[in-house]
């Protein structure tokens, strides 16, 4: 199959939007194109991209290019980290599991998300080489929340990310109108349906009644009153690096700061969770001069080629999470799919450095980019 989708020269964001489309139903592809309301957050993360253009300088012998980053004492090849998206079997029955090997032979950081498709386990069983972290979203039952982060500990995942921008699910105009909604029809339970304590709260097991397990699922999958303090039951529970997901005001940066936080990651979750909010491009760079060097500072929403990858590192960014492109690679051609998104975007990167007169990741600094209109 990959041999097939080079020889069509399936090569960019727009072409794996598009094989993908053939190969899902409908409704999974509308679910996870589609962004909140009228899309508007949707459209601006990446029109925001186009409003910063590359100053490149030349004669720099850019003959030998490292793309590689330091992240919590850690080394990676490229500046690439697999966003957690929830749910993979919609886009592919391997789901997760295909995504982690890709992710290992490609040598970039997953971080798995809390309502997966198959477990935790499952996932660094496919990946046990490989940089793992673990997405966590807050569960209203905060015995289940310690037990999945007692359980990605054990299963040698490296840092715990806290999505905060979801006290509830954004309004996704498509998936109301379908009726459709992945977690409710179990595609986001092998976290939950594998979690001794919440198997515990329920009366029959998910084999006897799967009904009555999703509705539990639903019920206690975010918890909405979360705050600042809250953070302190996670760090009595995990010696692991936390970060933040999500952060968009550098006001929450500086609080990030205050409590401890090791990392934050600058996303309006793809534009999925509230319409109307600022491009996460335009929040990076004050978030990343309000952290000042002090911990990581990671960007989503938005990335879909080499040079949207230099303009993010310009404005502060260490690292940047890949989002839908790879998941358009997953329900292409599966694990070879994600492969090919991320050995495409690794050769743009690659490509873009060169151009832009420099020969390294570390290199990259506000000088080589300009605001334009
Ligand atoms: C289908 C889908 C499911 C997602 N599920 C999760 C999730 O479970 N947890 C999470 O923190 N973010 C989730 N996200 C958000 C991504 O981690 C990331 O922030 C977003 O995809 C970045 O935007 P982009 O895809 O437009 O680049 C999801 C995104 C999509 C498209
Ligand atoms: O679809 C999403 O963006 C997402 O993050 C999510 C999280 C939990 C349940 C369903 C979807």
């Amino acid at each position: 199959m990959a041999n097939d989708l080079l020889k069509k020269r399936v090569i960019n964001f727009t072409d794996w939007e598009q094989e993908a489309e053939k190969r899902i139903t409908p409704h999974a592809f509308t679910y996870i194109k589609s962004g909140a309301g009228n899309e508007e957050t949707l459209r601006a993360n990446e029109e925001a991209f186009y409003r910063w253009k590359i100053r490149p300088r030349f004669l720099k012998d850019v003959s030998e290019r490292n793309l590689s980053i330091t992240l919590f004492g850690k080394k990676h090849p490229t500046p690439f980290i697999l966003a957690p998206i929830g749910m993979q079997g919609i886009a592919h029955p391997e789901g997760e599991k295909a995504t982690a090997k890709a992710a290992q032979n490609m040598n970039v950081p997953f971080i798995a998300s809390s309502v997966s498709t198959y477990s935790l386990e499952e996932i660094a069983h496919e990946s046990v080489d490989n940089s793992r972290w673990f997405q966590l979203y807050w569960s209203k039952d905060w015995e289940i929340t310690s037990s999945f982060v007692k359980r990605a500990e054990q299963a040698g995942y490296e840092a715990i990310v806290v999505t905060i921008d979801t006290a509830l699910l954004g309004i996704r105009q498509g998936d109301l109108t379908h009726g459709y909604s992945p977690l409710k029809l179990g595609e986001g339970a092998g976290n939950y349906f594998s979690d001794p304590v919440f198997l515990s709260r329920l009366n029959e097991s998910p084999a006897a009644n799967i009904e009555a397990a999703l509705k539990e699922l639903v019920n206690v999958v975010y918890e909405p009153s979360l705050s600042w303090e809250d953070l302190s039951f996670l760090r009595k529970h995990t010696n692991l690096p936390i970060l933040l997901k999500g952060i968009l005001h550098p006001e929450d940066a500086r609080l990030a700061l205050e409590h401890s936080v090791d990392g934050v990651i600058v996303s309006n979750h793809g534009g999925r969770q509230l319409d109307g909010c600022i491009a996460a491009l335009d929040a990076l760079e004050e978030v990343a001069k309000a952290v000042g060097g002090k911990i990581p500072v990671l960007f989503d929403s938005g990335i879909r080629r080499g040079p949207d990858v230099i303009k993010a590192l310009a404005l502060g960014a260490d690292a940047v999470l890949i989002g839908r492109p790879y998941i358009y690679g997953l329900a292409a051609d599966g694990q070879m799919g994600v492969e090919q998104v991320l050995l495409n975007l690794g050769a743009d990167v690659d490509a873009s450095l060169a151009l832009s007169g420099l020969s390294s990741i570390k290199h990259i600094s506000p000088e080589i980019i300009v605001k334009k209109g």
